[in-house]
């Protein structure tokens, strides 16, 4: 059975980076990805981005929306503090395969668990079945066009409180114009757009802070 691009990307890290080291495993995807194969992972410019929000927040909850390869939950979870703990949600099967055996090759499965299945199914199980009260941090990341749905079902189920951020990825390319339109119109939100490029690529993308002020 011929290799999966991401069985391919996993394969590269595991081969050359360093075993407990996050940073050494997001720094050998962003070199796979940008001189190999393209990956629709937020990347190292959009990564810095990340970086600093997180940084800045503190968050000890946190959610992530569209797992892929975990990436972007290495790259958040070598940031997090010792208790903290990062939800992430995948859909596809196989990614979370990936993500999985990255997320401990980088040394990170005690901070970051995920979850298979679509975020609808999840979001509405996360204050029974997964303990949480409320979320410190969300980052979607996966189908734009959920991205308006699944914020409305994050109010809706109570996982929101006053500062909880939320940080939307690709907000220009392949775009969410529909989560744009709603969150920049809603008062319950002060939100910040952070213009950069797709990941390896001079094409131009963005990223949308939005804090929910309860
Ligand atoms: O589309 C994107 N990502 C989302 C995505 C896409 C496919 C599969 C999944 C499967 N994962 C999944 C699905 C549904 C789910 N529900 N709950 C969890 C969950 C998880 C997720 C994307 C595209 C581009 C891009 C493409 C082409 C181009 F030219 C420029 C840019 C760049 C990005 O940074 C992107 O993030
Ligand atoms: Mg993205």
């Amino acid at each position: 059975m011929a290799q999966s691009k991401e069985q391919r990307i996993l394969n590269f890290v595991l081969q050359n980076a360093v075993r407990g080291d996050p940073q050494s495993v997001v720094d050998t995807i962003d070199k796979y990805c940008s001189q190999k194969e393209w990956a629709m992972n937020v990347g190292d410019e959009k990564g810095l981005i990340l970086d600093k929000i997180v940084e800045e927040t503190k968050p000890s909850v946190l959610l992530e929306l569209g797992t892929y390869c975990g990436y972007s939950a290495v790259r958040i979870a070598r940031l997090l503090q010792p208790n903290a703990c990062l939800l992430t949600i995948e859909f596809n099967p196989d990614y979370a395969a990936i993500a999985k055996q990255m997320i401990e090759f980088a040394g990170l499965q005690e901070k970051v668990k995920i979850l298979e299945g679509p975020s609808e199914a999840i979001i509405p199980q996360l204050k029974k079945k997964h303990e949480v009260d409320t979320l410190d941090f969300v980052f979607l990341d996966h189908w734009k066009e959920r991205y308006k749905p699944d914020t409305i079902l994050l109010l809706e189920c109570g996982l929101l409180r006053k500062g909880s951020v939320i940080l939307a990825d690709n907000v220009i390319v392949p775009g969410a114009p529909e989560f744009i339109q709603y969150i920049r119109n809603n008062k319950s939100f002060e939100c910040t757009n952070y213009l950069a490029h797709v990941e390896y690529m001079k094409i131009k993308d963005a990223m949308e802070k939005a804090v929910f002020l309860g």
